[in-house]
Order: C-alpha cells, then sequence, then structure tokens
C-alpha cells in the first residue's frame, strides 16, 4: 500500500489513495488504520494529524477528499489538507484549476504561485459557511454566537462560532492568553464526548492580532488536539477577524495568518446570495512517498516500511525561517 506524508502549514497527513490499496476496507478499517497509523507514539514515522482519503470524486469533480482525524472520526472539511490533496490530483491528473468533492460541498483548487523554492502552494475554498447552532451543533440557548459569551467557558472571553462546514469556536485574546492554557481547558472540556454545549465536538482556536491584515491562530482541533496549524479554523478566524474589525480588513483584502507551523494566506469573500467563503491560500508540501504493508499497518505493525524523502521540508523550513525573522 503507498502513502504520501504531507502538510500544510505543519498540519501533517498521510494521503491515502483508494486506488492503492491492496485490498478495499471497510468504514471501521479505515478508522483503525487511521488511529493506527496516526499515533504519535507508536504510529508510522511519528504519526501525523489524521488520513487524507482520496476517491473518484461525483460528476463535475475529479476526485473526492474524505478527512479522518487522528482519533478515527470524520470531519466534513480539511483546510490544509486538502492543498496537499489538490497537489495531488494536480500531478496525478495534470490539472491546474478543478473541484474536489468534500462532505457538504465541491471545493473549488488551484495552484498558486510557489511560496519560497521548493514551497508549492495552491488555493483552496473555504465554504459552505453557517452561524446557524444546528450546523455546528452548538447548543447555548440561541441560535448565533458572534462576539458573545458562554458563562460555562469564560466569565470574561468572548467567543464567535461559525461553520466552514466543519465547526469552529473562535476568541479574540491578548499575548498572554494566546499563550496560556486556557485554550487548552476550554477545548479539552468541550470534545469530552460528555459536555451539553458540542456534544460532537468543536475546533477551538484563539486568535491574537499582530497588526493590520496580520493574525496569529492557535488551534485545539476536534479529534486531534494542538495542532501546529488548522486551515478550516485559519479561514474562519479570518472571515471573523473581517467581521469583528471591519475598519482593519474589507472583503476582499489579503490576511497574513501565521500559525505555530508557519503561515498562509487568507481572503474572505461575500458572493451575491449575501453567503461568506474564504480563500485559503498556501504550502502544499510533500515529505516523503511512503510503502508499507497494509494488512501489518491495521495491525499497528510498521516494521519494514520504506520512506522515501522528497527533500521539499528543508526547503519549507528554509522558508518558515524567513518569515519568523
Ligand atoms: N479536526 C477537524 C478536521 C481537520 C481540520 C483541519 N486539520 C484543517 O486544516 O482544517 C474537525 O474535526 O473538524
Amino acid at each position: 500500500m503507498k502513502m504520501q506524508k504531507v502538510h500544510g502549514s505543519g498540519n501533517d497527513f498521510f494521503i491515502l489513495d483508494q486506488q492503492d490499496l491492496d485490498s478495499n476496507l471497510t468504514e471501521e478499517q479505515l478508522r483503525e488504520l487511521t488511529k493506527k497509523v496516526c499515533d504519535r507514539t507508536n504510529g508510522l514515522h511519528g504519526g501525523a494529524d489524521g488520513i487524507l482519503y482520496v476517491q473518484e470524486g461525483h460528476k463535475d469533480t475529479d476526485g473526492r477528499m474524505r478527512v479522518i482525524n487522528a482519533d478515527g472520526s470524520e470531519a466534513s472539511m480539511c483546510g490544509n489538507g486538502i492543498r496537499t490533496v489538490a497537489r495531488y490530483l494536480s500531478e496525478k491528473k495534470n490539472l491546474n484549476n478543478f473541484k474536489i468533492q468534500t462532505m457538504y460541498a465541491d471545493l473549488q483548487v488551484k495552484k498558486s504561485d510557489d511560496l519560497a523554492n521548493g514551497v508549492q502552494a495552491y488555493d483552496a475554498e473555504i465554504s459552505p459557511v453557517s452561524f446557524n447552532a444546528a450546523d455546528l451543533g452548538m447548543n447555548i440557548g440561541q441560535d448565533k454566537l458572534i462576539d458573545g459569551k458562554i458563562e460555562k467557558l469564560s466569565p470574561t472571553l468572548k467567543f464567535s462560532a461559525v461553520a466552514v462546514p466543519n465547526p469552529h469556536l473562535i476568541a479574540f485574546v491578548n499575548k498572554e492568553v494566546l499563550e496560556g492554557d486556557t485554550l487548552g481547558e476550554i477545548a479539552s472540556y468541550l470534545n469530552d464526548g460528555k459536555n451539553e454545549i458540542f456534544p460532537d465536538g468543536v475546533n477551538v482556536s484563539f486568535v491574537h492580532i499582530l497588526d493590520d491584515k496580520k493574525i496569529f491562530v492557535r488551534t485545539f482541533e476536534r479529534g486531534v488536539g494542538y495542532t501546529n496549524a488548522c486551515g478550516t479554523a485559519m479561514s474562519a478566524s479570518s472571515l471573523m477577524y473581517h467581521m469583528l474589525y471591519s475598519d482593519q480588513v474589507a472583503l476582499e483584502e489579503k490576511i497574513t495568518v501565521i500559525n505555530p507551523g508557519g503561515m498562509v494566506n487568507t481572503i474572505v469573500h461575500k458572493n451575491q446570495d449575501g453567503n461568506y467563503w474564504m480563500s485559503l491560500i498556501g504550502n502544499a508540501t510533500v515529505v516523503a512517498n511512503v510503502e508499507i504493508n497494509q494488512e501489518k499497518a491495521l495491525a499497528g505493525n510498521f516494521a519494514g516500511y520504506s520512506w522515501d524523502e522528497t527533500g521539499e521540508q528543508e526547503k519549507y523550513e528554509k522558508f518558515i525561517n524567513t518569515i519568523k525573522e
């Protein structure tokens, strides 16, 4: 079985093309394989944040992406991941501008200018966007939450909840709170599988405004925990930045989003129907091509796999060092 180890802004995944399977996987096997492969301690070569499962897409698309989190749960979307799947399909089918089928939408993706030597980039549509509690799986006694309090979570912080379409809870904070433990405490509670506010969990992000049109986003992801970056979270945070600080950033203006794993650019759009959607532009790095015995991997036995590095990771790290200066 072949896979690619990839990342977008340091949010790392294995891409598994259904065509490369030794034998078809049941739904349960796909979840089990993901949990075993992604385990940071006993997994494949240091594990990953999830598996991006690629299949043939339906009409008017050139592929389908399913997102399986490291804990085996399935998500409706992955912003960093879809850029890497866009690159995978672009190179496999010689495409530059096409659509990828996801759980709730066929999303436009296109190759973007390299960010630096050897750092390829793609531009992905992030949509649909909803503020409705039902789309968020949120129970707070009201239908929307935009810059409002959830007293049970914090007496001071104000939150916004938006589905893109996976669910995000976002708070704008100062540097001290950004770097503190509050994010992990709130997110661990909301993803404990027992709380009544988000019974199905939620991705939680703290956002700190660095400068005009420049934000830092730190995310604790549903189904994973802290990640280097979360593409849908950075897109959702950019939308809330525009909505709550429209004096700083208007529609169609490029926002620079810094995260622990690197950076992306985002643009907030509004279509004729008045619906928001975002562009998420950032790296799509292939770290290595991997070959492993499928049956062994399903049993969590990773002896004897092949790991063929592309050399792109060191070019990505060189690029990151330039933006951190
Ligand atoms: N953990 C997310 C899915 C992965 C999203 C993230 N990796 C991204 O880049 O958008 C969820 O359960 O909704």
